[in-house]
């Protein structure tokens, strides 16, 4: 029986196709494992770069180009398109075995002959050339071939290297691409995947070639196989990783283990694909969780488009951290009452005054959080030696004396009164689980993992048994947007030397990323493992227009400039559920909301709805993690606004503390405008926000 193999440009096309072809195609590639007997046409074409293209017939307007094996059953469709594109496709391109990889490669050798005498007259005229600093030999190492190598050494700029992405096999430009952005090429060479450039390849063997393009070339299983993937045709991710993310996904670790990357790198892919794989080997339990509810929702959804299998998808438990814990709690205890805010601000001021403390509540809070829960301090001694990293105030014995009597009749006042926070609910539920020799869970997949206070950490350890993958972390402290500052190691998480790093984005152009990436630049932030973290090296291959920056005399005048842009959006044809409005105040997302309904244009506030939609979404910046949108506008970024005054702690009260908290509204700011796909709009009224002044 004839087995088929997608490539991944395929689906991207597909996507774009209407409806009634969509199905024309997936009836027909349907109908392929069939073929002998139904007789899909394939004919020969005459003058083909390559003797096995043939051409199968989709209908009247449309061919398929597929490349036929040698020997055996193996087909591989190449590309679908329009009767004469299709053909002309198949005189232009060749297909090649990358050196280094290989893997299978096409490149536009017609289009390449053409352009290169415009390349060579442009290298004339400077003596700027942009692989200078790379010798022949790591070239050749990274997989450029001699027909590549002469048109890599005639570049002078990456303008020119962007325009011959379509044309130059793709792994060779993936390699040129990560050169010219700074990597060196040890850092290319791993990203090309490791484990697969020591196999002494055939540079002739086609078939084998397509075998190891796990990346760019899927084999379909069948029809129902097929379907699956044609029914999800922009959900590539599903199907195609890069060598780093599969490299991830399937590699064994002897314990913890975790993914970094900037934003939009496929962090969650890898996530979603490690605890699936998981889920496909092991009859234990896979907790993937995460800290709020949108992005849990999410990964319910991606977990759900991976999971064909109802077994393996039961065995897959989403759950939001949060409930993850109460419901622990609850099983022992029941339902705990909870201090309100406003009822913890009181204990702290009564106990500041019965006391007579030079201390502020905010301080004091801030303590009990950050240093004794952190540390799990539960006596006078083990407070006065336990570390005050990230607070700014020097504390004396005698301070510290006064600063323990605080926390010791904070936790008093709870227990007598059987209050709780969410803090002591973790912490009791950290208290059972470490009780449980039967632990809940066989692996552990974490989403986000920066923004996860140290007992969410402990937790997360006592749900799992120690043991070869049993947990899995992925995270960018780069998208830091809540307070919790954790070394892994301190709670009892060791990850060095099974850390890996993702550079490529996929979500956002490479205009919007490094625009955004300017507003960290210089910027100390810790990698959660007592290392600094560093932004260099990611990159996007994609390129739109630069994000478009505007200030205005009054609010009502940004609302209204917003407003009239959202509309435009809407009118070149963007869906309404593609659009996202950040802001950093409530306030002046609800006068957004306000503004698009009187227009007329379908809009909720992300906080309230959940799940799929077909509105504008307006939130605030914190509730924009995990998602995406074609375009956004990041608005009200003023001076008054961002960053919001009532999060920074005061330089008087802690000068630590409170370059923390700007560097977390930084990362608030960065997390916004890294939602942006396509198009970024960032606004202000009056004064800029300090942050964008070097910007704009
Ligand atoms: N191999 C891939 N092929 C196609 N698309 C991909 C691939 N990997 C990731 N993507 C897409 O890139 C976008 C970002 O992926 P993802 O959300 O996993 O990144 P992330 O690193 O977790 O981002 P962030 O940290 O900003 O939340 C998504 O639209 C995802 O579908």
């Amino acid at each position: 029986m004839p087995k088929l193999a997608i490539a991944k440009e395929c689906l991207q096309q597909f996507g774009g196709l209407d409806k009634p072809l969509r199905d024309k195609i997936t009836e027909t590639l349907a109908k392929f494992e069939a073929a002998t007997h139904t007789g899909i046409h394939m004919e020969k074409i005459a003058d083909a770069l390559n003797t096995r293209y043939r051409s199968i017939r989709i209908n009247q307007f449309y061919r398929g180009i597929v490349l036929a094996p040698e020997t055996g059953d193996a087909y591989t469709l190449l590309t679908v398109l329009p009767h004469d594109d299709a053909y002309m496709w198949a005189r232009r391109r060749h297909l090649t075995v990358n050196r280094a990889t290989g893997a299978i490669e096409v490149r536009d050798v017609t289009t390449i002959y053409e352009t290169l005498p415009e390349l060579v007259k442009a290298a004339e005229a400077t003596p700027d050339r942009l692989f200078a600093h790379v010798n022949d030999a790591d070239l050749t190492r990274l997989g450029i071939d001699e027909s590549t190598l002469p048109i890599a050494r005639t570049l002078t700029d990456t303008v020119q290297l962007d325009a011959l992405k379509p044309v130059l096999p793709e792994t060779q430009w993936d390699a040129l691409a990560g050169l010219a952005s700074g990597l060196s090429p040890e850092q290319v060479w791993s990203e090309l995947g490791a484990d697969i450039v020591d196999e002494p390849y055939d540079t002739d063997d086609l078939d084998a070639a397509v075998a190891r393009s796990t990346d760019r070339i899927v084999l379909v299983d069948g029809p129902d196989d097929l379907m699956a993937i044609f029914a999800h045709p922009f959900a590539l991710w599903r199907i195609y990783l890069h060598p780093t993310q599969q490299a991830v996904v399937d590699a064994t670790f002897r314990g913890p283990a975790r993914v970094t990357g900037g934003p939009g790198t496929g962090k969650t892919v890898v996530a979603l694909h490690r605890a699936h794989r998981l889920a496909q080997q092991t009859t234990d339990p896979v907790l993937v969780t995460t800290f709020t509810s949108t992005l849990t929702d999410s990964l319910h959804a991606g977990i759900k488009l991976l999971a064909t299998s109802p077994e393996v998808l039961d065995r897959i438990d989403v759950q939001h951290l949060d409930k993850l814990t109460h419901q622990v709690f609850r099983d022992r205890h029941g339902v705990p009452k909870l201090l309100s805010a406003a009822d913890e601000t009181q204990l702290w001021s009564s106990i500041i005054e019965r006391l007579e403390l030079p201390f502020t509540k905010a301080f004091l809070a801030a303590e009990w959080r950050h240093v004794a829960l952190a540390q799990r301090v539960s006596s006078a001694a083990e407070y006065l030696s336990a570390k005050r990293t990230g607070r700014g105030r020097r504390l004396g014995a005698n301070q510290k004396a006064q600063v323990w009597r605080a926390l010791w009749e904070f936790e008093n006042a709870l227990r007598e009164r059987d209050h709780w926070t969410n803090e002591t609910v973790c912490r009791e539920a950290t208290r059972l689980l470490e009780e449980r020799t039967d632990k809940p869970y066989g692996h552990i997949v974490v989403d986000e993992a920066q923004d996860l206070s140290p007992e969410q950490w402990r937790l997360l350890r006592a749900a799992v048994p120690d043991g070869p993958d049993d947990m899995f972390i992925a995270g960018d402290t780069h998208q830091r947007i809540y307070r919790s500052h954790v070394s892994l190691r301190e709670v009892g998480i060791k990850v060095t030397g099974r850390s890996s790093r993702l550079n490529l984005n996929y979500r956002t152009t490479a205009e919007i990323l490094g625009w955004s990436l300017q507003l960290l630049r210089g910027e100390r932030i810790d990698d959660m493992d007592g290392q600094l973290d560093s932004i260099a090296g990611y990159r996007s291959d994609v390129h739109g227009m630069p994000p478009t920056t505007k200030g205005f005399g009054t609010q009502s005048d940004e609302v209204g400039y917003v407003a009239d842009t959202v509309q435009a959006w809407l009118e070149s044809g963007i869906a309404p559920g593609e659009i996202g409005i950040a802001t950093r105040a409530k306030r002046l997302g609800t006068k957004m909301q306000d503004e698009l309904f009187k227009r007329g244009v379908p809009v909720r506030s992300l906080e309230k709805a959940k799940g799929a939609t077909d509105s504008v979404s307006v939130g605030s910046m914190h509730a924009m993690k995990g998602l995406e949108f074609r375009c956004m506008a990041v608005a009200g970024v003023g001076a008054k606004q961002v960053p919001a005054a009532g999060t920074i702690t005061p330089v008087e009260e802690d000068v630590q503390t409170h370059d923390r908290d700007m560097q977390r509204e930084r990362c608030v700011l960065f997390v916004a405008c890294t939602r942006a796909r396509e198009d970024l709009l960032v606004t202000w009224s009056e004064e800029p926000s300090p942050f964008l002044v070097p910007l704009v």
